[in-house]
């Protein structure tokens, strides 16, 4: 499956946020090196920067913009040098009424032509359907084979569906799932499952952001997309370097002056690190008991902690690795010295405790 990653133009919807176009070039550069496929850039036409960030970059990645299905957003596209552009038009009868006041037969008239437009113009061109997942499957087919571009792919705007809805919905069209896409917003905190559940009936294309970050909840999650296509039930191909997952994520949200909780997944401080006594004591002996993955596998790494949570089983196992002899006492006054320290130990630094004991 093909990644996009639309952090720079989803981020940047959030109120009151606009990166920089040197934040945006650095961000590009990291994701570029990490392998995704597509790095979405920006809203060409509502923005500038999205055309000087392209005049700087020369990628493997290829660039994209959005552009709505009218012509000056498609040339603003054209003119800002996008390898492709991610044309969007919103497709449920809610959003035709609402945002674009124009029936369904006009809609598809004018994505056919701004469509084509683009392509005239040497530019990649995939269709969005903004609102696809409250769509017509069968309005969906029509349009998708009337458009002529390299990819379709169905919006959950507001980001309302589950797992379930997502294969039903897409199992209720007959467009090839490898010819689809998928965008997921993270309203109901499933926008990454939903983008497995969709990797799971084979589309070829998923929407990702780094820590999520986008509109409102923001999107399907780009770490732990890659992270469960590595190690999750059901594993499938990404063209990323697994093993740069973790510090390009931490690159990109750095350069963006942007940050994650301590408890995000893959990403805070804090999701590595092991202080219970019981959980300690086995992961000395084999860390699997309580992870499910070596954090090291995607550039992360992992803290046993050791402090006053930490139990006799711990204690003899950190004195057998200090090459003590695991007394009763040894323990014993290990714990208590453990019991003391201000602030948890590392594991060398518990260690090295345990092989000063008396
Ligand atoms: C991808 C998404 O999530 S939506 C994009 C969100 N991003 C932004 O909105 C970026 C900031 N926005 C902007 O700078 C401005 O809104 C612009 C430049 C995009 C557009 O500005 P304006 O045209 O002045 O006004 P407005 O935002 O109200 O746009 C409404 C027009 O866009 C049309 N429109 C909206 N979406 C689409 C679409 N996907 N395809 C075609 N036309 C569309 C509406 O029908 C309406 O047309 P009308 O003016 O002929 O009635
Ligand atoms: O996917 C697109 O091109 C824009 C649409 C979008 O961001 C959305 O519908 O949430």
């Amino acid at each position: 499956m093909k990644l996009l990653d639309l952090t720079l133009r989803e981020g940047e919807q959030r109120p009151g946020v606009e990166y920089t176009v040197d934040q945006k070039v650095d961000a590009v550069r990291e994701l570029d090196a990490l392998g995704v496929d597509y790095v979405q850039i920006g809203f060409p036409v509502a923005d500038d920067r999205t055309k000087r960030v392209c005049e700087r970059v020369d990628l493997d990645a290829k660039t994209t913009g959005i552009a709505r299905a009218v012509p000056g957003d498609v040339d603003a596209a054209i003119d800002a040098g996008v390898d492709a552009v991610n044309l969007f038009a919103p497709t449920s009868d809610r959003q035709l009424e609402h945002v674009l006041g124009k029936s369904r037969e006009e809609l598809l008239d004018t994505v056919v032509s701004v469509a084509d437009r683009a392509r005239d113009h040497g530019v990649e061109v995939h269709f969005d359907a903004m609102d696809g997942f409250r769509t017509d499957p069968g309005d969906l087919d029509a349009l998708f084979d009337a458009v002529d571009a390299e990819l379709y792919t169905l919006a959950d705007t507001v980001g309302g569906r589950t797992p379930a809805g997502v294969v039903d919905h897409l199992d209720a069209m007959t467009t090839d799932p490898g010819a689809l896409g998928v965008h997921f917003h993270d309203d109901l905190g499933v926008a990454t499952a939903n983008t497995l559940a969709a990797a799971r009936l084979g589309v070829a294309r998923a929407d990702v952001s780094v820590a999520g970050l986008g509109e409102r909840a923001g999107n399907a999650v780009l770490e732990e997309v890659v992270a469960a296509a590595v190690v999750g039930d059901e594993p499938f191909t990404l063209a990323v370097d697994e093993r740069r997952l973790l510090p390009t994520a931490r690159a990109v949200l750095d350069a963006l002056d942007e940050d994650v909780g301590p408890e995000k997944a893959l990403l805070g401080d804090e999701v590595f690190s092991h202080e219970s006594g019981l959980h300690t004591a086995a992961m000395l002996d084999d860390p699997a008991t309580f992870e499910p993955f070596d954090p090291a596998r995607f550039g992360g790494q992992r803290r046993l902690l050791f402090g006053s949570a930490t139990g006799t089983g711990a204690a003899r196992r950190l004195l057998e690795r200090a090459g003590r002899e695991p007394t009763e006492e040894r323990v014993a006054a290990l714990l208590d010295r453990l019991d003391d320290v201000a602030e948890e130990l590392s594991l060398e630094e518990a260690v090295a405790l345990a092989g000063e004991v008396a």
